[in-house]
């Protein structure tokens, strides 16, 4: 029998980036990319990004994070997915700070009595190889992806993933699947990329729409949000405190100028919970 058979999951959203919550910290198993993409077929749980929680790897953190998109493929930072789990984790243990630790670092949340929660997402990586990319580029803030050129220069940043950030007159007019999708695979990223156009809508407001690595168009994506803020003052185009609107609605971001650390504020919706069967994993009953 799959060893994930009747484990307990948790669907939440976080501005409608779908995200499976998994809580394995009892008993924990691997959960293997074909797992993941049986799980968020259409027909079972159409997710974005699963959250899978194992037992803590440091005494002063409450779980160790690893995050899968639903092609299988493994992400080491999940911004809205953390929101997500930040809520359940205060409300399991009735405190409302929790600290998370990623392949992508510690993840510092604070769930706000009003149901915000607030992540020190750490800080972002700017380097041509931390992002990664294949070769030196120069200024990782102003890169032209060859054969993207008419699509200006890109802004580079990594928050632990990948994400390539073009400013552009109406992000609402771009073809983010066509662009997207070509995009992600590019040669430029060897580790692939998650792909964003953004516009300014003020001088303190971006609105974004994001192509996800691994997941495709999303309606909400935090990683990037928290890169975007860091591309508009990496580029002089903001300050260190905007508020950047995807399709799902406002993530608040601020760059903290003391620390580097990005900080990311949202909501969560807690949608349904429930048990995984061998059917939803793709397998005979
Ligand atoms: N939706 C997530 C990002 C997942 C990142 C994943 N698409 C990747 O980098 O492979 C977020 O809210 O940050």
């Amino acid at each position: 029998m799959n060893p994930l058979s009747h484990r307990p999951f948790v669907k939440m959203n976080g501005l409608g980036n779908e995200i499976l919550v998994l809580d394995l910290r009892a008993d924990p198993v691997e959960v293997p990319p074909a797992a993941a993409r049986a799980l968020a077929r259409p027909s079972v749980l159409p997710f974005d990004q699963a959250m899978v929680l194992y037992p803590p790897r440091r005494a002063d953190t409450a779980a160790f994070v690893r995050i899968l998109n639903n092609d299988g493929s493994l992400s080491a930072a999940c911004g809205n997915g953390t929101r997500c789990i930040a809520a359940l984790e205060a409300e399991r243990t009735g405190t409302p700070h929790v600290l998370f630790e990623s392949e992508a670092g510690l993840l510092d949340c604070t769930v706000r009595p009003d149901g915000q929660v607030k992540v020190d997402m750490g800080a972002p990586r700017l380097g041509w190889r931390d992002i990664p990319l294949a070769h030196d580029v120069g200024d990782t803030a102003s890169v032209l992806v060859p054969g993207f050129e008419n699509l200006g220069p890109a802004v580079m940043v990594s928050m632990g993933n990948p994400h390539a950030i073009f400013f552009v007159p109406d992000a609402d007019a771009m073809d983010v699947e066509g662009l997207g999708a070509a995009l992600e695979h590019h040669p430029l990223f060897p580790e692939r990329a998650n792909i964003s156009f953004a516009s300014l809508t003020a001088p303190d407001r971006i609105l974004l729409h994001v192509w996800e690595r691994g997941a495709g168009r999303t309606r909400a994506c935090g990683t990037a949000a928290c890169a975007t803020g860091v591309a508009a003052v990496r580029t002089g185009r903001t300050g260190r405190a905007v508020t950047v609107t995807l399709p799902g609605g406002p993530l608040e971001i601020e760059w903290r100028e003391s620390d580097g650390h990005v900080l990311m504020t949202g909501p969560v919706e807690h949608e349904f919970a429930g048990t995984l069967t061998p059917a939803m994993l793709g397998e005979a009953a």
